[in-house]
């Protein structure tokens, strides 16, 4: 049976001067897990922030599952940090590294879940030997170090595609999309295959986190 439907909103769009609070408001909203982008002004065009920042969300009690997206290159020397920091699963992009499969088994050997991470171009030709490996894919919709940007739609066909793949593979493994989802392709994405819905400035500049947390989980067809 496919995974839960999970609402991970990306930190990248909170207001970094109360982050801890910002973070303690989106869980209380409703949200599911956390995602956070750690970017570095070489694998992508911008800096935020690293371990020390989600260690500190750690201590300010933060409980939540984090999946932390390595937009980094390279990522294996920083993969203990980020466990040590608290990270529930290290998600990476396949051309950030040397070795796919070496990197894979680093997260795992420190007990941690697995994510690949696939740009607009990027084909979905890389999964075909480790696919079994992972516990998330995640389609980026925007080309990773923004947020904020508009949704690429042919990333829908790419989600029908993996979500094909999955099925026939293991349907344990989740499938995540990441950027401008929107109230008005929230469905179309679920629809496609998604089951984890990254969402950044959709949520976070906005008013009221839960009603719009509400209002996507009112789209799902469990509620
Ligand atoms: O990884 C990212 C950018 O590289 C962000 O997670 C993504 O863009 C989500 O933000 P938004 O919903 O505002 O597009």
């Amino acid at each position: 049976m496919m995974n839960k439907f999970l609402i991970a909103p990306s930190i990248l769009s909170a207001d970094f001067a109360k982050l801890g609070e910002e973070v303690l408001c989106v869980i209380s909203a409703g949200a599911d897990m956390l995602h956070f982008d750690v970017m570095d002004n070489h694998y992508v065009p911008n800096l935020s922030i690293g371990p020390m920042v989600l260690k500190s969300l750690r201590n300010y009690g933060v409980t939540v599952p984090v999946d932390v997206h390595l937009m980094i290159k390279p990522i294996d020397g920083l993969i203990s940090d980020f466990v040590d920091a608290g990270a529930h699963c290290i998600s990476f992009h396949p051309e950030a590294t040397e070795n796919i499969d070496r990197s894979i088994q680093l997260i795992r050997k420190h007990g941690c879940g697995v994510g690949l991470v696939l740009n607009p171009g990027t084909t979905l030709e890389c999964l075909k030997y480790v696919i079994n490996k992972v516990d998330v894919i995640t389609l980026m919709s925007v080309n990773p170090g923004f947020g904020g940007q508009v949704f690429l739609p042919e990333t829908l066909n790419k989600i029908r595609q993996t979500r094909k793949l999955i099925n026939a593979i293991d349907d344990t493994i989740s499938l995540a999309v990441d950027g401008g989802i929107n109230f008005g392709n929230f469905n179309a994405v679920r629809e496609s295959g998604a089951n984890i819905f990254i969402i950044g400035s959709a949520i976070f500049n906005s008013t009221n986190y839960h009603d719009v947390i509400c209002r996507f989980r009112s789209m799902l067809p469990q509620y």
